[in-house]
């Protein structure tokens, strides 16, 4: 581990909160991984929680990585807190929410340059009433760890989110005094890369880079008919472009395979 990896790590393991950010590929979920194999040691209850499915799935299942919303019984966000503390306590179909709670001693959050405002105060709400009314989070140790130049929080007015950043509310200096920007890049080495990738996610760029990004200009030649991936930044333009590819296989039997999802509710 590097000196910064090291100083998250002993921060972590003595009980602190901590906000561990930097650059993708310095090694975040490294650390991550490691405390959680420490602090398991040490007989602590963590939860490891990511904002998106995807992201769990780095994590090995022995972790048992979840969803914030899913930890959290959140939802999609409909809830207003009470509602939702009135769910946790008497629904019995979040029996398990409440039990997972209860039972957290540290709360890991990644990504958490995703999670907004609403939804950290909704999680620091829920986890208070059920576990410890007189202290923040209840009194569960939190680690946040995530990289704010990557995805921010996704709006949603419909249930009153705005899409703030979660370091806009008001406890976050209060409640996370330890913060740790790791800079060194494991994942590639390539410096004039990573070095345009961090300038450009804070939106100044050097002439180098510019240099750097326009050396890359250049004609694709795509053979005719070779098939090639497209991507597009919208599901609606996803469906309309797979659904006049599989127009094009008319010549071929369409056949339709039904499926059930079968598990927990929550
Ligand atoms: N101290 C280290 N020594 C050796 N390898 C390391 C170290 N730290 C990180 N790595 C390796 O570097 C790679 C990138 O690390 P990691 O995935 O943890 O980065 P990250 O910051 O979580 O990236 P992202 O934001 O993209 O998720 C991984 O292969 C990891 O094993």
């Amino acid at each position: 581990m590097d000196s910064g990896q090291d100083l998250a790590k002993k921060l972590i393991c003595n009980g602190h909160n901590l906000v561990l950010t930097g650059q993708g590929g310095t090694g975040k979920t490294y650390t991550i991984k490691s405390c959680f194999e420490q602090l398991t040691l040490l007989g602590k209850c963590v939860q490891l929680t990511c904002y998106t499915g995807i992201a769990c799935r780095q994590y090995p299942s022995s972790i048992g990585a979840t969803t914030l919303h899913r930890f959290c019984g959140l939802e999609d966000g409909r809830h207003n807190n009470n509602d939702l503390l009135n769910l946790i306590s008497f629904d019995e179909r979040f029996i398990n929410t409440k039990c997972r709670i209860t039972k957290t001693d540290v709360l890991i959050i990644d990504e958490v340059s995703m999670v907004s405002k609403k939804i950290f105060e909704q999680v620091e709400f829920i986890c208070r009433k059920i576990k410890n009314p007189a202290l923040y989070f209840g009194g569960i140790q939190v680690v946040l760890s995530g990289d704010f130049f990557q995805l921010p929080p996704i709006r949603d007015e419909l249930y009153g989110d705005f899409g703030h950043y979660c370091f806009e509310s008001n406890f976050f200096i209060y409640l996370f005094p330890h913060r740790i920007n790791l800079s060194k890049i494991y994942r590639q080495s390539e410096t004039s890369l990573s070095n345009a990738v961090s300038e450009l996610e804070k939106g100044e760029p050097s002439e180098e880079t510019n240099q750097f990004i326009k050396s890359l200009n250049r004609d694709i030649e795509i053979p005719d008919g070779e098939p090639v991936v497209k991507l597009f930044s919208r599901n609606l333009d996803v469906d309309f472009f797979n659904c006049d590819k599989l127009e094009t296989l008319n010549e071929y039997p369409l056949h339709c395979f039904p499926s059930k999802d079968e598990g927990d509710h929550f």
